[in-house]
């Protein structure tokens, strides 16, 4: 039997609003417009308000079906009962989180720009492997950069392959040629005039074939 395929779409990171009624709503938005998962991040709140805000949008995206990863702190994910968490180099270890969050939970790793971190995290027994930043970041901006490359060259490792930084509708096909199984996007999504017309956009990359061909020069067209 074939592996199960890995999810492939947005990865929708909250951005650092701390008025929780504005973020529920804002959330809502984004998951209607069919957003894959959901990171809660948020750099701007105490503990007790990102627990608070946790706690909120975790119904809301088994309402809507969509994995509830929190960000940094996978004991605020234990605590919650979420789907799973997301650490970075200065967020713990993986097999800490495994083994409080269990064998199912998605644990994500920051790879950042080495392919030798993304081995280590597939061993270590993260459930995808995130690079990035492949742009400029308004979010981050002193974040480190990445290339395409590191997300051909870590196919073999078999585990989802996410990218992140700067990615806009406009940016995200090479990525998504490169192997991107999912897009995580902050900015693009939140800031955009139009947050659920910017997820379809997103969501155009992994379903509008060819899309980057010109109609009349497409050489696959009949
Ligand atoms: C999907 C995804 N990829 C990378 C990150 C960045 O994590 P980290 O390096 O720990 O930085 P902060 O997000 O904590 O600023 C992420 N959150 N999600
Ligand atoms: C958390 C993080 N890690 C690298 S870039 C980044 C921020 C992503 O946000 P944006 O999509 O607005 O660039
Ligand atoms: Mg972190």
């Amino acid at each position: 039997m074939n592996p199960p395929r890995p999810p492939r779409g947005l990865y929708a990171i909250t951005p650092d609003e701390t008025d929780t009624a504005r973020l529920l709503h804002r959330v809502h938005t984004v998951l209607a417009a069919g957003a894959t998962w959901l990171q809660y991040r948020n750099k701007a709140a105490d503990d007790a308000l990102r627990r608070t805000q946790a706690q909120e949008l975790l119904p809301l995206c088994r309402r809507h079906g969509v994995p509830f990863i929190v960000n940094d702190d996978w004991r605020l994910a234990a605590t919650i009962g979420a789907d799973g968490a997301h650490l970075g180099e200065d967020d713990g270890e993986i097999a800490a989180a495994r083994a409080a969050l269990g064998r199912t939970a998605i644990i994500g790793a920051s790879c950042y720009d080495k392919l030798e971190l993304a081995r280590r995290a597939a061993a270590s027994g993260a459930s995808y492997v995130a690079f990035g930043a492949f742009f400029p970041s308004p979010t981050k901006p002193n974040a480190r950069r990445a290339t395409p490359d590191l997300l051909r060259d870590s196919a073999p490792l078999g585990l989802p392959r996410v990218a992140i930084g700067g990615i806009t509708p406009d940016n995200a096909r090479p990525l998504v040629e490169a192997g991107a199984d999912l897009l995580a996007v902050i900015s693009g999504v939140f800031d955009a005039a139009d947050p659920a017309s910017a997820v379809r956009a997103y969501l155009d990359c992994y379903t509008t074939r060819n899309a980057h061909f010109p109609l009349s020069t497409d050489p696959s067209s009949p």
